[in-house]
């Protein structure tokens, strides 16, 4: 239920003295509730209950509002008016207040006026106690500014620093609301099972609440980023840095670039080692998929005293962690369909050097029912915390190994790689960490268990309640 409004039904009756008296005869409440319709979308829908005893009535209310326990009453809100397609600002005015307004929910609202704007206002300034929750207007972009805002406000106020790799952060008690308005909107879509204004603003108002693993990513013990989705070397840090140029063609920079690096078939050398998620039930090659209502861990840190570190080297054209499924509307099962959000894993995806065409393979089955694990060349581990060096960054026996290994194509490569006029492969390549591009390589990277919370639900199976006779199921 969205909100219950009075309604009175009056008649007139005559007095003695000739004059008329208006009278109660009925009392109705006007219902504002959410209907389910097609694709895991909400839509707000109007029933209206006469009932002729006051009492009745007044009891009906009661039970009502009861109902209310968890919402948010007061909301801080942040639009990006350049993400995506730029109609943050429009999406929010015409879609979402009338329905916040509708539902008796307070809101300040800041419409951001340059980059970190939020996060910044987050980290100092916003007066965090006298709100329930924090809505992004945005993209993944947006919401990552105000994860580092909220994580790291949360850590300062208590003490925590936010700087060290093994501190155990604390969850902060504020919930955060996605409207989607960027260009991919992964984390609405994973988290929501749709991009939709309308039925995010419904699942604010119903307060629901939906935990999320984050990984923090350090550098030599020095704090670079959150990230929530994808952290992706190679191909996807490629398409991310030739997309950043592209920027004033919106969401269709990302097609664009994503042909041109396809077409560029980069690999990149370097290591990965990871910390084996051991004690998890399921597997990323799971035909099971994460969904409402499904919790697998308590919030908690790991201890990974026991577990051994497990070490890769080689030649990748992608290197991609995926915190969640990543499901958006390019990829609708998404990087790693069977990734949860809240069971304090990654899903670590390696994809060796091969051939275009079975590259091509591999991207195609993101987009179809079959699975882009089942090839020779990639690989899925589901981790806890992960390294990853690229080769040049290799201590001096770690090339004195490959060397050994590899003979005098290693010794060519390494030519090539200071000369990159000859067209060889570039050395580098970037970490596309939630859509924005880190300034290192060399990276440590860690799953924090449930760390921020979402007004969501997870991603519904389909009910008997979806009407599909209704005009908003089209
Ligand atoms: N007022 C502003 N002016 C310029 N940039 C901004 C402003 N407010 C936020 N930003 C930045 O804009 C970037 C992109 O925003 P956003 O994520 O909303 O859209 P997107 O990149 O199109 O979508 P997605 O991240 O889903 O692909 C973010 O990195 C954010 O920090
Ligand atoms: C030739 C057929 C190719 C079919 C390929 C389909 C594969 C698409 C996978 C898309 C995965 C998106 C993962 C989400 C990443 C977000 O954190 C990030 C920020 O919004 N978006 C991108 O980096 C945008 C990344 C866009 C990549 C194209
Ligand atoms: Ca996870």
């Amino acid at each position: 239920i969205i909100s219950v409004r009075e309604e009175e039904e009056n008649s007139s009756r005559r007095r003695g003295d000739g004059s008329w008296k208006k009278i109660k005869e009925r009392e109705g409440k006007d219902l504002l509730y959410v209907e389910r319709c097609r694709r895991h979308r909400w839509r707000c829908a109007e029933v209206t209950f006469t009932c002729s005893e006051e009492a009745l009535c007044h009891h009906w209310v009661i039970t009502l509002l009861f109902s209310s326990a968890g919402r948010p009453k007061h909301l801080l809100v942040y639009i990006n008016p350049y993400g995506g397609k730029q109609q943050g600002k429009r999406i929010y005015e015409q879609k979402v207040a009338p329905l916040f307004a509708l539902a008796g929910i307070f809101t300040h609202v800041f419409v951001t006026q340059h980059a970190n704007y939020a996060r910044d206002h987050l980290r100092t300034e916003a007066e965090l106690k006298k709100f329930d929750g924090v809505v992004c207007v945005g993209g993944d972009g947006m919401f990552s500014e105000i994860i580092h805002g909220l994580i790291w406000r949360t850590q300062i106020d208590i003490g925590v620093d936010p700087n060290c790799p093994d501190e155990i952060l604390l969850p902060s008690s504020l919930r955060i609301g996605i409207i989607p308005a960027g260009s991919t909107d992964c984390i609405c879509f994973a988290t929501v099972g749709t991009n939709d204004p309308v039925t995010s603003a419904l699942h604010i108002i119903v307060g629901d609440s939906q935990p999320m693993d984050v990984c923090s990513v350090h550098h030599n013990n020095m704090f670079l980023r959150y990230s929530v989705s994808l952290l992706g070397y190679g191909f996807y840090g490629d398409v991310l840095t030739d997309s950043e140029r592209k920027r004033w063609m919106g969401p269709a920079r990302y097609d664009l670039s994503g042909v041109k690096m396809f077409l560029s078939h980069h690999y990149y050398e370097g290591t990965v080692s990871y910390l084996p998620a051991s004690d998890i039930v399921g597997t990323p090659r799971d035909a099971a998929r994460c969904r409402s209502g499904y919790v697998r861990a308590e919030r908690y840190e790991m201890d990974d005293s026991d577990t051994e570190w497990r070490t890769i080297r080689g030649k990748f054209l992608a290197i991609n962690a995926a915190s969640m499924s990543c499901a958006c509307p390019r990829t609708p099962k998404g990087l790693s369909p069977a990734a949860h959000l809240a069971d304090g894993t990654t899903d670590l995806i390696l994809v060796r050097k091969c051939s275009r065409f079975d590259f091509l393979r591999h991207l195609l089955r993101h987009t179809n029912k079959d699975d882009q694990f089942d090839l020779t060349f990639v690989e899925v581990h589901r981790v806890r915390h992960f390294r990853f060096t690229p080769r040049h960054c290799q201590s001096d026996s770690d090339l004195e190994l490959d060397l050994r290994e590899n003979g005098k194509h290693q010794i060519f490569s390494q030519i090539c790689r200071d000369h990159p006029a000859c067209g060889c492969t570039p050395a580098y390549s970037s970490w596309n960490c939630d859509g924005e591009i880190l300034n290192h390589t060399a990276i440590d990277v860690r799953v924090h268990c449930q760390l921020i919370k979402l007004f969501a639900r997870g991603i519904e199976e389909p009910t008997v309640f979806e009407d599909f006779t209704n005009p908003c199921a089209i």
